[in-house]
Parts: C-alpha cells; sequence; structure tokens
C-alpha cells in the first residue's frame, strides 16, 4: 500500500520516540494515548509523578509504550538533563509535543508584575527550553518534529493578557525556528491553538470562571466546546509524514470561535449561533477498551475519558451521545 490513505495505520509511530510534556492530565495525556496507540514509544514529563504514572500504566495496559520522567518546564537545565538521559536510553528523540503550560484568570488591572512574569516564564521560556534542548540533544542533528500547543488568542486575550502575550510569542518563536531550524536540520515545528476544550486543565479555574466558560461554550460557530481529542489529532497530523510540507504554521482548533464575535446579542439580527446546541459533531477518540474500538490492543479496566468539573462532564455526556461514529 502506498499514498495518503495509508498514513494513518496503527504503525506510523513505531519508529518514533516522542515527549509530551504536561503528559500526565488532560490533553496531554490523551495526546499520549493517541500516539502510543499509533506505535509511538511516548515520554510523558511534568512535575507531578503520580498523575504521570496513572497515565502511563493505563497505555501500558492498552499494549502501548509509555515512560514517564519528572520535568519542571522552567529549569533549562532539568529540560536539557531530560532529553539528554533520554536520548541515551532510547537513541533517539523524533518528536517533542510541548503542551505543559497554563495560566490564572485575571483583568490586566489587578494582574502583578510577578503574576504576569510567572506565566510568560512558564509557557514562552518554557517552551523555548524544550525546543532548545531537543535541537541541542538531538534534533539538531538528525531532524524530528515538534508542535507547541498554544492557546487560541488572534484577537487578543481579554482575561489572561499574560498567557495571550506568550502565546503570541510562541507563535512568532515558531515561524523563526521553522526558518532557522528547517533547511539544515531538518526540523518541522508548528503551533496548535486549542480554543476553549472541555478538559481537566478546567479543575484550575474558579467556580464564577468556569460559570464564565459554560455561559459562552456555544457562542462560536460549532456551538460547542472542543474535545481532548479534537486537538491530539491535530497534533498526530502535524507531527505525521501527510504533514511533511507544513512547517512554522499555527493551526487553530477553536470551532472557528477566533472567527466570531461570541455575542449572542450582537448577532440577533442575523442569529449565527444556535442556543440550543452544535449541530456539529465532536470527534472523540479514546479506546473503547475490550471493543472493536480497542484496535485489538486488549485493554483491561475502565478508562475514564474525562476528569473536568461536573458541568463539563455533564456536558461531555451530551457530546459523546453526538459525536461521530468512526
Ligand atoms: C468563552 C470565553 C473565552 C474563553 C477563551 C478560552 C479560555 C482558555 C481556557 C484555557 C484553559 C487552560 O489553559 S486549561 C490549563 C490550565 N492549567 C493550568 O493553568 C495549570 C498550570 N498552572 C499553574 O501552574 C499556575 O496557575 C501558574 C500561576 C501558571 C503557575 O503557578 P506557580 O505555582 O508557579 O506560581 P505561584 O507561585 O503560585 O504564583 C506566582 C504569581 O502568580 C500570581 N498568581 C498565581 N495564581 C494566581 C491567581 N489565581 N490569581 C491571581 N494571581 C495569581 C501571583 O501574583 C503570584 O505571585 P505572589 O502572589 O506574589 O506569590
Ligand atoms: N483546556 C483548554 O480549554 C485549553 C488549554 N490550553 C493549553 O493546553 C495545554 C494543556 O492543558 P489542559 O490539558 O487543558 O490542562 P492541564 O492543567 O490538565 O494540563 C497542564 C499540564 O501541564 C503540566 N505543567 C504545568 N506546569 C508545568 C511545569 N512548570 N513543568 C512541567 N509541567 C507542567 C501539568 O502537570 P504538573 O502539574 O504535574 O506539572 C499538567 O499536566 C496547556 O498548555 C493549556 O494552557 C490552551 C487553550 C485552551
Amino acid at each position: 500500500m502506498s499514498g495518503y490513505s495509508s498514513v494513518f495505520g496503527k504503525g506510523l509511530f513505531k519508529d518514533q520516540v516522542i515527549l509530551v510534556t504536561g503528559g500526565g492530565t488532560g490533553i496531554g495525556r490523551c495526546i499520549a494515548h493517541e500516539l502510543a496507540s499509533l506505535g509511538a514509544l511516548v515520554i510523558i514529563a511534568a512535575r507531578k509523578l503520580d498523575q504521570l504514572n496513572n497515565t502511563a500504566k493505563e497505555i501500558r495496559l492498552l499494549g502501548g509504550r509509555c515512560e514517564t520522567m519528572t520535568l519542571n518546564i522552567r529549569d533549562p537545565l532539568q529540560a536539557q538533563d531530560l532529553v539528554n538521559s533520554l536520548v541515551a536510553k532510547h537513541g533517539k528523540l523524533t518528536g517533542l509535543v510541548n503542551n505543559a503550560g497554563g495560566q490564572f484568570h485575571s483583568p490586566a488591572s489587578k494582574m502583578s508584575p510577578k503574576g504576569f512574569a510567572t506565566v510568560v516564564d512558564l509557557n514562552l521560556m518554557g517552551t523555548f527550553y524544550l525546543c532548545k534542548a531537543a535541537f541541542e540533544g538531538y534534533m539538531g542533528e538528525y531532524g524530528g518534529s515538534i508542535v507547541n500547543i498554544v492557546a487560541e488568542c488572534r484577537n487578543g486575550f481579554p482575561g489572561m493578557v499574560h498567557t495571550g502575550a506568550a502565546r503570541a510569542g510562541i507563535i512568532n518563536m515558531t515561524k523563526t525556528l521553522a526558518v532557522e531550524w528547517g533547511p539544515y536540520n531538518g526540523i518541522r515545528i508548528n503551533c496548535v491553538a486549542p480554543g476553549l476544550i472541555l478538559s481537566s486543565g478546567m479543575k484550575n479555574y474558579p467556580e464564577k470562571v468556569l460559570d464564565g466558560f459554560l455561559d459562552n461554550s456555544w457562542l462560536n460557530p460549532a456551538g460547542r466546546m472542543g474535545t481532548e481529542s479534537e486537538i491530539a489529532s491535530s497534533v498526530v497530523f502535524l507531527l505525521s509524514p501527510a504533514a511533511s510540507y507544513i512547517n512554522g504554521i499555527n493551526l487553530p482548533v477553536d470551532g472557528a470561535s477566533s472567527l466570531s464575535k461570541g455575542d449572542a446579542k450582537a448577532n440577533s439580527a442575523h442569529p449565527s449561533y444556535n442556543p440550543a446546541g452544535s449541530k456539529m459533531a465532536p470527534y472523540i477518540g479514546w479506546p473503547q477498551q475490550g471493543g472493536e474500538g480497542d484496535g485489538g490492543r486488549g485493554g483491561r479496566g475502565v478508562l475514564k475519558e474525562l476528569d473536568a468539573p461536573e458541568p463539563m462532564m455533564q456536558l461531555y455526556a451530551k457530546y459523546k451521545s453526538m459525536a461521530h461514529k468512526l
């Protein structure tokens, strides 16, 4: 078999070693599952080892390959040590997903300089440290593919000025690295910009902020929030040979929320939004354990797909009932 249709087979990443930062929870966990199911040896790294170990155990039970390493992405020495030791052990690092990150909600006027600096340090500096470490430790000589998870921030980021600035910085850094590291080093580097996603990350926000997210969750052309699987599948595409001529882009995965006003009242003359909810079926790609969707990997036990605050769990149940049946 040859051609595009064969690119996404089970063995897609079978010779690959791929590092996913923040791979123990939420979107990163979903990415790790997806990559392992396609044959990669996935290394997941973050600060809390228990979360990482739980995810690694799930992946192994499903027949995948996954190892854990502790890492604070804010420390450049830790980043370099981690890459060096995993390359020493496995002989390569062919992919890197910079997913670890986050922020808190606050109006800019109430944000302290330290708060702003912390979020820039975590997201922008942390992503740079990992890119640099991957370059120095392996990819500068042998090439590779990098995907940086940012956040949809086309029109700024009201309520999160720090992360908007940091993510815009990553998007621009990605363009530069594509040009500097593409020609001689064979590295592709791209961004994925999630809109509002039903993920465990939502547990970081107070109820009032969550209510705001929920109130606005349908005010986009998709009429719903996104799923972790919808981010993971975009990452898989960008890491894969199917994207081998794509370099330096930022791919918004946001149901076109970045193109819409997100204000139901402003659209009353021409009601673009459907308060009853979405007509666009979500993609949810978790393995159906023990069933056909398990792909014969022999999974056991019950995999908790989402770990989010209760109202979001309810939304997820609704999205599952309307998801694409693949
Ligand atoms: C539809 C609608 C559109 C919706 C548009 C789309 C919405 C996007 C939704 C996005 C969702 C996600 O990203 S979900 C992923 C969320 N996940 C995460 O955020 C996890 C990672 N987060 C973190 O680790 C923390 O939040 C972070 C602050 C970044 C780092 O924590 P640290 O422990 O390193 O830092 P700390 O020492 O606690 O804090 C450092 C300083 O930061 C400030 N600070 C920290 N937390 C603060 C807080 N809650 N409120 C104010 N200020 C705070 C203080 O000034 C602190 O200084 P002092 O007071 O002087 O000490
Ligand atoms: N959910 C959403 O709507 C959106 C999410 N995003 C982004 O997607 C990414 C994943 O988010 P999501 O899965 O939702 O949220 P989570 O909070 O579940 O994921 C964040 C992950 O980052 C890790 N992390 C945080 N700080 C550090 C650090 N200093 N060093 C190493 N690892 C760290 C955490 O692990 P640990 O605490 O163990 O270190 C955690 O696994 C984040 O960058 C997030 O900002 C962007 C837009 C929207």
